[in-house]
């Protein structure tokens, strides 16, 4: 064994050398050609096709591939290793193999969707399916062009059968750094069948915490604008996450791939930028508190709840009804006569209006009119006995033109929202009746916020849905895909517009619906969002392997999902184990000084990330001025900040989604911080969930009954010895 490994070794260090002398050379060559500085247009786009292979080829030069895959084509051609890489890099000579195969690549589908077993593989090619035996997967670790490791998963002729999870459970054994990192050396085949699905498609995923939906969704954007260079651009993609400070934490696996000018935003700022409105919206924190922190007095959560209704597609047709009610009166009420004895009647210009122009948005469509109209006076003016009388009539007709102009109502998205909730003295143009649809408190709530110029997020979707059937959408702001993180938060409303912004449908819906603790605004089921399109726009699936998180961890948070939450969503444990989850009693000892012993002994262990969790912000804040006094650096996330810091923190625990640590600690984990409630659940599902390699639940007397009540398989309880 030790020998076949030492032979390994040598012969992959032995192509090491040879595979970086020749990007060497490579890159040599594209150097030694002098930069174009000039202004021919053909000379710049050959220039800057050098520039990115200059680029591409440096990147590749200090890793140049993570993967090695033998496979022998059906038809009896040769068998040859496939070495695979982030970036593909060619053979100089025309017509031989590729030193480094791009791992998007349809061949390189294999070293991911191969699972082992003795049956032939396949990968869709653009000639068709092509059929093959693999004989050797192989995983190879290179840093700074030095070769660290080699660890064959797959080899026919040895005795595994199967591929194994050795390099996978390695890689997951490491400690985090700051950020979220690509996996393309150790993708899994279910991951990487969502990676490469087809573009046209709504793709929504349900997946399990931990099981990569936010990375997968990253490499999926690679994937298209590789595959589908010639149909998508990068600045016409965007990834939709909850806030700043997630967009930060993400922000370095693109890059990473090779990729760079995808839109990140918020949903907010996206909106706030179609409607060019500059106006701060007030702070979430205040909803935040009513629904996460009100644990006396718990709000009753119903579909008649202001995030709910306004995110339903039911308010979605009550606005499209509104809008077209007031189109139906917008031209004005009298007959048209640019000049005594002409007269253009308004049921002409209402057959325009309602007839040739009814596919146009309301501005388009007066546009469209008024143009007609010029059109029509041009056409009257020949009519005219002489060039006096004629340009007598021009005159009159260009300041009634500009007249009858002046009487279409303007209308604005913000004035029509307004009325709607009756915040404005001007009355409603809309009967009782069909506003009557607005429930009684979201009518209030919004009508006082508005009259006092207060907008929520949750106003949003509306305000840009009046915007878009008064003006539509201009090319610019069209998408070529769309991805949506953290989805379960998303109403379907946002969703069914986003659709509006998006070519084909071109989507990719990632969430995790026991992780859903917005509920007051976000989906209960994925029906919600699959049923706004037609069945063969869309495709449902679901990833239940969970490789964030030790076994223990998963184990022990899958308990909290079925005795909390009833859900049958479980996590399925890659098999990495580690140090039980411990529960730990205050005792007779203060809270702040037990978190600080668990933070003392879990820093001792030298993890780069150790963190906090409470369950409110208050209680939070209150932490980490503790501990900051107390002389450690350990820093608050709060909800405010732009830029994720990594390292040591404290935050509350509904700020934690989407975050992970090597260890976490839970503050509270009693019953009177967190009821048995499936709301409680599922944060406290959360918070567990964030931690990589080890999870301390300390708490008060009474645990919540989802919670084991004494230690288990997977859970100890009290201080380590
Ligand atoms: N195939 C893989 N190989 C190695 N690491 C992986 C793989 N898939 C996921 N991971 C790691 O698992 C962790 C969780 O990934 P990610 O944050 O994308 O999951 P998620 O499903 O979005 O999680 P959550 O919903 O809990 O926020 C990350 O550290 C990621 O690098």
């Amino acid at each position: 064994m030790a020998e076949s490994f030492q032979s390994a070794y040598q012969e992959e260090e032995k192509r090491l050398n040879a595979a970086i002398a020749e990007i060497n050379r490579q890159l040599e060559r594209f150097r030694n050609i002098p930069v174009y500085t000039g202004h021919d247009f053909t000379e710049q786009v050959l220039e800057a096709a050098r520039e990115s292979k200059r680029q591409s080829l440096a990147k590749s030069l200090a890793e140049p591939y993570f993967g090695r895959l033998d496979f022998e084509e059906a038809g009896g051609k040769q068998r040859r290793p496939l070495y695979i890489g982030k970036v593909g890099v060619d053979q100089e000579e025309v017509g031989e193999a590729p030193l480094v195969i791009d791992w998007r690549a349809p061949i390189a589908s294999l070293f991911y969707s191969f699972t082992g077993g003795q049956d032939p593989a396949s990968y869709e090619a653009p000639e068709g399916m092509i059929e093959g035996l693999v004989y050797l997967k192989r995983n190879i670790v290179i840093r700074k062009q030095i070769l660290e490791r080699v660890v064959d998963t797959f080899n026919r002729e040895g005795d595994q059968p199967a591929v194994s999870d050795e390099f996978l459970v390695y890689r997951l054994g490491e400690n985090k750094d700051n950020r979220l990192r690509d996996i393309v050396s150790t993708i899994q085949a279910e991951q990487d069948q969502i990676i490469r699905a087809a573009r046209n498609t709504a793709l929504i995923i349900q997946g399990v915490a931990g099981s990569g939906k936010t990375t997968v969704a990253l490499h999926r954007l690679a994937y298209l604008l590789y595959q589908y260079k010639e149909q998508v651009s990068a600045e016409k993609m965007i990834i939709f996450a909850p806030n700043h400070m997630f967009l930060d934490y993400i922000s370095d696996v693109l890059p990473e791939l090779g990729v760079g000018d995808i839109q990140q935003s918020t949903f907010v700022d996206w909106a706030m930028n179609i409607l060019h409105l500059d106006v701060p919206l007030p702070d979430n924190k205040d909803t935040l508190a009513y629904w996460f922190e009100n644990i006396e007095d718990r709000p009753k959560l119903t579909d008649d709840v202001p995030g709910r209704f306004k995110g339903s597609i039911s308010f979605m047709k009550l606005i499209r009804s509104c809008v077209e009610t007031l189109e139906e009166a917008s031209v004005p009420d009298t007959d048209f006569s640019p000049w005594e004895g002409a007269t253009l009647p308004r049921d002409t210009i209402l057959r325009w209006f309602n007839e040739e122009y009814k596919p146009y948005p309301l501005a388009k469509r007066k546009e469209r009119v008024m143009a007609r109209i010029h059109r029509w006076v041009e056409m009257e003016l020949k009519k005219a006995p002489n060039a006096a009388k004629q340009k007598e009539w021009k005159k009159r007709a260009s300041q009634r033109e500009k007249s009858y102009a002046g009487k279409w109502p303007h209308y604005e998205p913000l004035t029509i929202y307004k009325q709607m909730f009756k915040a404005l003295k001007l009355p409603a143009s809309w009967s009782e009746e069909m506003l009557s649809i607005i429930p009684k408190q979201v009518l209030q709530s919004t009508q006082s916020d508005l009259k006092n110029n207060t907008l929520r997020e949750e106003d949003l979707p509306a305000l840009v849905y009046i915007h878009y059937l008064l003006n539509d959408r201009t090319s610019d702001q069209m998408f070529d895909h769309v991805v949506i993180d953290e989805a379960q938060d998303f109403s379907p409303f946002q969703i069914a517009l986003l659709d509006l912004f998006v070519r084909g449908h071109s989507f990719t819906i990632l969430g995790d619906l026991s992780q859903g603790i917005h509920a007051y605004r976000g989906i209960h089921d994925w029906q919600e969002m699959s049923s706004l399109f037609k069945p063969d726009q869309t495709a449902y699936y679901a990833l239940t392997r969970s490789y964030r998180s030790t076994m223990e961890i998963i184990e022990f948070a899958n308990g909290i999902l079925e005795r909390g939450v009833r859900s049958d969503l479980l996590a399925v444990p890659v098999f990495r184990s580690g140090d039980p989850v411990r529960l730990i009693g205050y005792g007779q000892v203060s809270r702040e000084d037990n978190l600080r012993r668990a933070l003392d002994q879990l820093l001792a262990k030298e993890y780069r990330t150790v963190s906090i969790l409470t369950r409110t912000l208050k209680e939070a804040r209150e932490m980490h001025h503790f501990l900051s006094a107390s002389g450690y650096d350990i820093h608050l996330i709060d909800g405010s900040k732009k830029q994720y810091e990594g390292g040591h923190s404290i935050l509350p625990v509904y700020l934690s989604k989407g975050l992970e640590f090597d260890a976490v600690i839970v503050a509270d984990a009693n019953k009177n911080h967190y009821d048995d409630h499936e709301w409680d659940a599922k944060l406290l599902y959360v918070g567990c969930t964030r931690a990589l390699h080890e999870l301390w639940m300390l708490h008060g007397d009474e645990v919540p009954s989802y919670l084991p009540q004494e230690e288990g398989e997977f859970a100890v309880t009290g201080w380590p010895e």
